[in-house]
Formats: structure tokens, sequence, C-alpha cells
């Protein structure tokens, strides 16, 4: 498993802004996407390409195409789908398939609520949107279950982990073909498992407070 944190000024601006509790959902959505399609550029660095033939308005020439089946990208809902248009924008072609998950807040535990994946995903490369990487258990049972469909390789774009949950991962997914792509490495998780400083709960935050 590899971790890569984007260093650039834009990113660390956008997600001060994010992280500001003034931040009205509105802006904290536009941010998000935003950040997105920042992180992404980064993220679809080793997407799979062809050489494909064209002809400009002077002449034949050679340039690049993606690969069919074009990438799956995951968004884990709820906090996840805040990441989905900022993704789409960058790869307009990719398929998108969803994935519904919450953490139960006392055990910590992450159930899957909701499914729409396609079954088979032998060779695929697949794209997992979800802001926080807390404890690192959604993103575990995430991966888990893409890699049990034949997923080939997984890149999962976060706006933040602890280090508690990224080592978890690093433990139960190490030589697994995963890339861990984050604006930033917070400090640690708090008595809650909620990120610190982080940016409190990302779901309520894009979308309000459900019962
Ligand atoms: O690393 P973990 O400790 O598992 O926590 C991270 C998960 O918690 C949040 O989702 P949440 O369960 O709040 O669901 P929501 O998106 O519907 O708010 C977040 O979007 C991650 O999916
Ligand atoms: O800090 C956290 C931890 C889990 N889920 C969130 O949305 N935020
Ligand atoms: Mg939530």
């Amino acid at each position: 498993m590899r971790v890569l944190v984007v260093d650039h000024p834009l990113v660390a601006h956008k997600l001060t802004v994010l992280r500001d509790k003034e931040t009205s959902s509105p802006v904290f959505r536009l941010l998000t996407e935003e950040l997105v399609t920042l992180l992404a550029y980064e993220a679809t660095r080793d997407v799979r390409v062809e050489t494909v033939h064209i002809e400009t308005p002077v002449t034949r020439t050679e340039g690049t195409g993606l690969v069919k089946p074009t990438p799956l990208v995951v968004p884990i809902l709820r906090a996840g789908l805040g990441m989905l248009e900022g993704m789409t924008r960058l790869v307009p072609t990719a398929e998108v398939g969803f994935l519904g998950m919450a953490r139960n807040e006392e055990t910590l535990e992450a159930i899957t609520y909701a499914e729409r994946l396609p079954d088979d995903l032998t060779g695929r490369q697949v794209f997992v949107l979800d802001p926080m990487l807390a404890t690192g258990g959604t993103l575990r049972e995430a991966i888990k279950f893409l890699f049990a469909r034949g997923a080939a390789d997984i890149t999962c774009i976060c706006l933040l982990a602890a280090p508690e949950g990224l080592a978890t991962l690093q433990e139960e997914l190490d030589g697994r073909n995963v890339t861990i792509v984050l604006a930033s490495i917070d400090e640690k998780l708090n008595e809650k498992s909620y990120i610190v400083p982080g940016l409190g709960d990302a779901g309520d935050r894009l979308y309000g407070v459900v019962g």
C-alpha cells in the first residue's frame, strides 16, 4: 500500500477553509469538489492509457486514449457523494458504482447498507472516494469488497486521514495494490474516533444532520 499526500498551496488553502466551522454547507460542497479535482489530478497519474491514432487538421499523428473499460469510480455514501462531481469532471468517461456505508458511532463498525456495482471487476482499475479515513474501518471493508469482486488496483481519494487509520490499513493491506491519496494526514483521533483537528462529520457538513 502506498500513501501520497498532495503538497500544494491551493490544496492547503482550500482545506483550511473547509475545516473552518463557520463555512456553510454550500461553500463546503463547492470546496470539496474543487479539492477532489486537484487530488484526482495526482491520483490518476497511473491511469491506464493506450496509443491512439488521430488526424489533426494538418496531419495524421499518435496520441493517448484511456483504455477500455475505463476506470470505475466508487463514492462511499453519503460523504463520498460530495466528491463525485469533482472526480467525473476530470474523468468524464469513468463508470460510476455506489457503496452505501455508515460507521456505527458506538461500536465503530462499518455497516454496508447499499451496493450498486458490477458483479465482475476482474482486472478493473477502481477509484474510491471518501473524504474521511478515521479508524480506517470503512475503507478496509470497501477495499476488501472490491478486491473480492476482482478489482486489480484500488486508489482511494480522501481529504483527511488519521495516522491510526492509516497504520491499520498499512498493516492489513501490506503488499496489496492500493494507493491512498490525501490532502492531509492529521494529528490523531479523539475519544469518539473523530479526526483531530479534522473538519467534523463530513456527511453532516455536506448534507445536514440526520437523526
Ligand atoms: O474510518 P472510519 O472510522 O470508518 O470513519 C470514516 C467514515 O465515517 C464517515 O462516514 P459516516 O459513517 O459518518 O457516514 P455518512 O457519510 O453517511 O455521514 C466517513 O465519510 C467515512 O466513511
Ligand atoms: O472525523 C471524522 C471521523 C469519521 N467521520 C467523519 O465524518 N469525520
Ligand atoms: Mg457521517
